[in-house]
């Protein structure tokens, strides 16, 4: 029987991911009292009024000051998104000795250090599984699961959106535009969704894996960030052709010289499991020292996949009120660890030239640039013929370093009958 006095939590924010904590919550609430130890209790939701039919519930109000001021809530739920509002609902929050769940990486990877800081004066707990990778927990995996480990590397497909939709190219190759309109129908993509086509949603998830990983400073203005904007289903056609998937991964290799922490679309074997990953699913692969390879897999966006996640993290603060560090970031202890500049970085390519028909030998001045430039190549495939006056020559290279490539791209632009050119690296370690 429970006996103990019921935490009592506050959701602001009645949106895809709102909506799907307090159906959760509902359904599950034996089980989730019983794992708690304790009840946990919605006393108010914050929501915008237009919605407030949504819900069969009593204490609603659309002011987030009535849920920070509230004496009886412990445990607030920020789901509104973005930085404006919802940052200072957060701040407030902990300055009135509230505990924090949250799902917005956006916060989290721009002012989780400022966040952090303020709620360890406080003695308060901001827990953040549901920002990464949604309903797979890989937040508390990489904490404690892997806790023992030295992490080596990190890869993942951490954006549904982006996968749904490189997904649905490559199986149907529908326009871009169509299924992106279909992936915020389903509530996957952001209210933003430039944060998600152009990678910066993945780059704010990295980030916070690495801090976790290598217990460094989350350091959002380091990443690399490459979407998929570019691609277009042609690619996928080669791609496909030559044995490779193209995905969409956020990525961390630590070596002797530091860090590299990239994202940017990369054509994988598919042969590799990660790359047999699709449509609204994420993956996670991670390589500690002691463990070895480690995948996580699962529906990485929707409502009740990261209310899933939502509702651990309100567990874990009812069971654990105590154990702030459990959940709250620690001090960081590895300050010096270099992000390494993406000129340093070395990986094979996959390189689309588009050109108009020469009446010279383009092949060989390419071989040009790139002998100049110490590139092999490993691969030349035809030109395939886009259309009477346009070809798409694609080449695959050996492993080669980033600047050199960057060269020779620049070069091989300003030849004459070359359009433009896109290109994708190949593998996400040196080995696929
Ligand atoms: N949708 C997903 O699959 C998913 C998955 C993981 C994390 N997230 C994150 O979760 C958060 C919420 O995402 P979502 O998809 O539910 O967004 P959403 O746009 O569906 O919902 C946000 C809600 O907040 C409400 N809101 C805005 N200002 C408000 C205010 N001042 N007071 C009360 N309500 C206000 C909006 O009306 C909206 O209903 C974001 O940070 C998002 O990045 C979303
Ligand atoms: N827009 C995000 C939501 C989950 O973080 C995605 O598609 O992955």
């Amino acid at each position: 029987m429970i006996i103990l006095t019921p935490v009592k939590i506050g959701i602001c924010g009645l949106g895809t991911v709102g909506i799907g904590t307090f159906n959760v919550l509902k359904r599950n609430i034996n089980k989730i009292v019983y794992s708690a130890g304790k009840k946990i209790i919605i006393e108010q939701i914050c929501a915008c009024k237009t919605l407030f039919n949504k819900i069969n519930f009593i204490n609603k109000t659309n002011n987030i000051f009535d849920i920070v001021y509230n004496h009886n809530i412990d445990i607030v739920v920020e789901l509104i998104g973005g930085c404006n509002i919802a940052l200072k609902f957060v701040i407030e929050s902990i300055k009135n000795g509230k505990h924090v769940v949250t799902a917005n990486k956006y916060m989290i990877a721009n002012y989780g250090t400022d966040i952090f800081s303020l709620a360890n004066k406080k003695g308060v707990i901001v827990a953040f599984e549901a920002a990464v990778a949604g309903g797979i927990p890989i937040i508390k995996s990489l904490r404690e699961g892997l806790v023992a480990n030295s992490i080596k590397w990190l890869i993942g497909i951490l954006n549904g959106t982006l996968n749904y939709i490189l997904t649905s190219m490559h199986n149907e190759y529908k326009s871009f535009k169509k299924i992106l309109l279909k992936a915020k129908l389903l509530g996957y993509a952001e209210f933003n969704h430039i944060l998600d086509i152009e990678g910066i949603d993945v780059a704010h998830k990295l980030v916070i894996l690495a801090s976790i990983a290598y217990c460094i400073p989350l350091k959002i203005h380091q990443i690399y960030i490459e979407g998929i904007s570019k691609i277009i289903s042609d690619d996928i056609i080669y791609a496909d052709k030559l044995g490779y998937k193209i995905k969409h991964l956020g990525i961390s290799i630590i070596n002797k010289y530091g860090l590299e922490l990239r994202v940017h679309p990369t054509m994988i074997k598919k042969t590799c499991l990660i790359s047999n990953i699709n449509d609204i699913n994420n993956a996670i692969e991670i390589m500690g020292d002691a463990v070895g390879s480690n995948f996580y897999s699962g529906i990485g966006a929707g409502s009740e996949p990261t209310a899933s996640s939502i509702i651990s993290d309100l567990i874990n603060i009812t069971s654990y009120i105590n154990i702030k560090k459990k959940i709250s970031f620690k001090d960081y202890i590895e300050k010096n660890i270099k992000i390494l500049s993406m000129d340093n970085i070395i990986t094979a390519y996959y390189l689309r030239i588009i050109a108009s028909y020469p009446k010279y030998d383009l092949l060989s001045k390419i071989f040009e640039i790139f002998n100049v430039n110490k590139i092999s190549i490993k691969s030349i495939y035809k030109k395939y013929i886009i259309s009477k006056k346009l070809i798409n020559i694609i080449i695959i290279t050996n492993l080669v370093k980033e600047l050199n490539m960057n060269i020779s791209i620049n070069n091989i632009e300003l030849l004459d009958n070359v359009i433009n050119s896109v290109y994708i690296r190949i593998g996400y370690l040196n080995n696929n």
